[in-house]
């Protein structure tokens, strides 16, 4: 905690976060799983001509697929059940995250927003307004999914509407969590905890939130220079001008000595996130693990091909090749079958 000039307590925004991490660790405990079968759930209305729940999760399947191969291939490693919840929140923050950077994003005013929040309190109470807003209306009936994580996400997507600068490493830990933090706690209800863990719920959920944080940050690290051609800077400002930058060479997109360190810096910090969430996979249920692992390893070999790029993230783009792709998936497999903490061995 920071103390004021006015002598408030201000909280910094690790731990406000922190708070709803503990929020939702206490709800994901209190709250029971009520299983039923696909289509008879009399809790929801469903839109228009829609009559089958299946249909409707089959849709949130095929644009899963379309947009994220990779990561669609792992969710066909978890549980039917579980796999096809996730596909209906990826498709919530999918569609989420393209009011702001889709093609028609230059129209989007705060209004909007408050009318997909509206839309998205309305599927909670089971009131769904399209197809695939039915599937995420039905998810959180059968899995403990909280609404706060979805209502922090819409949060963060204003936040990108008024602000394009953040002035240190709070401010923007602050919009990692909301856009990208948030799908970690909204992913553990569906995923599971192990029968057999002997973690804490709150470490499990920390765990999560690190890695939503780890993957934005490095997510804004490949990108930085087709943000800054959007007029935008993902960086803390007081660690750039620490590094003897500006945003005029972030503009000019040239890679120095001093851009090279500050981006150091700014790895190290994302991998720290990367071995905080670490600790947690092993406690998620088993066949949540690999998928989780393969996503995990997949994204910080980003931060890897950055460095090969000698930190030119300004004209070239990092990415992991299809053959490097195709060999985390085994050492994730691998790595999917320890379990840490753990007393005894899984019954699964
Ligand atoms: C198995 C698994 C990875 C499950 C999560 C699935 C899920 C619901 C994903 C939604 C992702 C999404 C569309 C978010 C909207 C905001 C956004 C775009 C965030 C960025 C994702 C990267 O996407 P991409 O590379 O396509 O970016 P571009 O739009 O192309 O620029 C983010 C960087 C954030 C993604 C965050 C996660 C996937 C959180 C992962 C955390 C967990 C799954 C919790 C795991 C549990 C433990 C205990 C570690
Ligand atoms: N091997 C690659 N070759 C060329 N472009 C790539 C490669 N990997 C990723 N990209 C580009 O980066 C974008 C985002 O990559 P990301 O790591 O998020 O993979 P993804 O969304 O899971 O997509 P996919 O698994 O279908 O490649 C892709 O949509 C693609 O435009
Ligand atoms: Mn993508």
């Amino acid at each position: 905690m920071v103390a004021s000039t006015a002598g408030e307590v201000a909280m910094s925004s690790e731990e406000k976060v922190y708070n709803v991490v503990l929020k939702q660790a206490a709800l994901v405990k209190k709250q029971p799983r009520i299983s039923r079968d696909l289509d008879v759930n009399p809790d929801i209305v469903l839109p228009g001509t829609l009559s089958l729940l299946s249909e409707a999760y089959d849709r949130c399947g095929e644009v899963c697929a379309e947009y994220a191969k990779t990561f669609y291939l792992g969710t066909l490693l978890m549980t039917p059940e579980r796999r096809r919840a996730i596909w209906a929140i990826y498709v919530w923050c999918r569609r989420t995250d393209e009011l702001v950077d889709g093609p028609n994003a230059s129209h989007i005013t705060p209004t909007a927003l408050d009318r997909w929040e509206s839309r998205l309190e309305d599927l909670f109470q089971g009131r769904p307004f399209d197809m695939l807003d039915a599937a995420l209306s039905d998810t959180v009936t059968r899995f403990p999914v909280d609404i706060q994580p979805f209502r922090d996400m819409i949060e963060g997507m204003r936040m990108d509407l008024k602000k394009s600068r953040y002035k240190n490493f709070d401010e923007l830990y602050l919009y990692c969590y909301y856009v990208a933090g948030t799908v970690g706690l909204m992913s553990v209800p569906v995923m599971g905890i192990a029968h057999d863990s002997q973690a804490t719920t709150e470490s499990v959920y920390n765990a999560a939130l690190a890695l939503g944080i780890a993957n934005q940050l490095t997510n804004i690290l490949r990108d930085v220079g087709e943000d800054a051609r959007r007029g935008r800077v993902y960086l803390p400002q007081d660690e750039l001008a620490q590094a003897g930058l500006s945003d005029d060479d972030i503009f000019a997109g040239k890679v120095t000595n001093k851009w090279r360190n500050f981006m150091k810096n700014q790895i190290k910090r994302a991998r720290m996130f990367f071995d905080e969430a670490e600790k947690g996979v092993a406690e998620l249920s088993d066949a949540s693990r690999w998928p989780v692992w393969a996503s995990l390893l997949l994204y910080r070999q980003i931060l890897d091909e950055i460095e090969a790029n000698d930190y030119n993230n300004f004209t070239k783009r990092a990415y992991v090749s299809k053959a490097k792709k195709i060999a985390a998936l085994p050492i994730s497999y691998a790595k999917s079958l320890i379990r840490s903490s753990r007393m005894y061995p899984s019954k699964a």
